[in-house]
């Protein structure tokens, strides 16, 4: 039973614990959270066709505004009919404000009250982001999810710092709320909660942005290098400052273990590069845990890579000739693993969906991570 829901309109369905289920509406379908968004970068998840993508069933995925802004140009996606067109994709797409990459993937870059100025990795071309030019970005892909332009302050900062930048970071956020008008064309706009690691800057900066009308509110600033318990101590203290009845985003998270935990902590959305970053360096998720697929000891094993999987790798090849193709760097590696790394982000929020449903999360949190081997090998 499909429920279709109104762009914007979220709906609550199950608590289990602080564990949620609920529906999120938006103008390409209706997602059902807890969720995981596969990372499309540039306008395709990697080393897969968007055929693989709706055969593997995610109803949304991840832009990035940074690279698709420099190319092949916002304003082309547009004229070539959004970035749903443009990439062969219809589910619901989420794009990231393009700030975090620019304070993580730029050494050149100065942020100013109007925005961020930059350096085009590229071809070395100075460009400002401000909060009106990334919204006005993100209007032209298409985007059904847009995110504000925010300061991911870096790990490590002092509470100054820290203090100083989630002002800007909420003055920001009001001229993202200010030049996009709430659901204009069926886009949702995402407030960013930062704050760094200091539980009452967290929620001075969660405390500000609901003062503002988002859609949803994503907790940004973490998976920056802090260690798990750093990162599970801040999320437990902000998620539940921040609205019930709207979704909750946790950026860039992250491992199984760490979706489970946020999803526990009452997370509803998550997105992460592992699993389609880690297909490409052989690393693959199963439910036996991490293991790599270049381990000689797969070198003639006939048995499928998980035999509790059901994706099309794990149905039609083995672990030998999966091994095969990564050690001669067969472009038909790279299709398979993500394939399956994929399929099992994919599966583990289904069954982590249906436990909430059943009221029997906190069981299955359990019994997934018993027999996970964060270092299978
Ligand atoms: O505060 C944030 N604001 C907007 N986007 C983000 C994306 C993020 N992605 C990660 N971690 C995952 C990573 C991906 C590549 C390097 S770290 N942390 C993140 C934090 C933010
Ligand atoms: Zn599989």
């Amino acid at each position: 039973m499909t429920t279709h829901l109104q762009p914007g309109e979220f709906s609550l369905l199950t608590q289990c614990g602080t564990a949620r289920a609920g529906l999120l509406g938006t103008a390409h379908g209706t997602l059902e959270t807890p969720v995981f968004m596969p990372v499309g970068t540039q306008g395709t998840v990697k080393a897969l066709g968007p055929d693989d993508l709706a055969a593997l069933g995610p109803r949304i995925i991840l832009g990035n505004t940074y690279h698709l802004y420099l190319r092949p140009g916002d304003e082309r996606v547009a004229r070539l009919g959004g970035l749903h067109q443009f990439m062969g994709w219809n589910g619901a797409i989420l794009t990231d404000s393009g700030g975090f990459q620019v304070f993580s993937l730029q050494g050149l870059r100065r942020i100013e009250e109007e925005g961020v100025t930059f350096q085009s990795h590229i071809d070395g071309s100075r460009h400002l982001f401000s909060p009106e030019k990334v919204v006005s970005i993100q209007r032209n892909l298409g985007s059904d999810i847009m995110m504000v332009l925010d300061e991911c302050v870096p790990y490590g900062a002092d509470r100054e710092y820290t203090a100083k930048s989630l002002q800007l970071t909420t003055r920001w956020a009001r001229r993202c709320r200010e030049a996009h008008p709430a659901l204009d064309r069926g886009q949702l706009l995402f407030g960013i909660v930062q704050g760094g690691f200091f539980p009452d800057l967290r929620a001075e900066s969660a405390r500000q942005l609901m003062e503002i009308p988002f859609d949803g509110f994503a907790i940004g600033g973490l998976s920056v290098g802090e260690s798990r318990a750093e990162m599970l101590d801040i999320l437990a203290h902000t998620a539940p400052l921040l609205p019930q009845d709207k979704p909750r985003y946790l950026m860039g998270v992250g491992t199984p273990r760490d979706l489970l935990d946020g999803i526990a902590l009452g997370v509803d959305m998550f997105d992460c590069v592992l699993p389609t970053r880690n297909a490409r360096n052989g690393t693959l998720f199963t439910s036996f845990g991490k293991t790599n697929i270049k381990l000689a000891k797969y070198a003639e094993d006939p048995a499928p890579l998980d035999p509790a999987c059901t994706c099309y790798t794990c149905r039609t090849f083995s672990r030998a000739y999966l091994r095969h193709l990564y050690m001669a760097r067969e472009l038909l590696a790279y299709r398979l693993n993500t394939i399956h790394n994929i399929h099992y982000y994919l599966d583990l929020m289904r069954q982590a969906r249906a436990a909430i449903l059943e009221h029997r999360f906190e069981a299955f949190r359990r019994d997934i991570l018993a027999h996970y081997e964060d270092e299978a090998t």
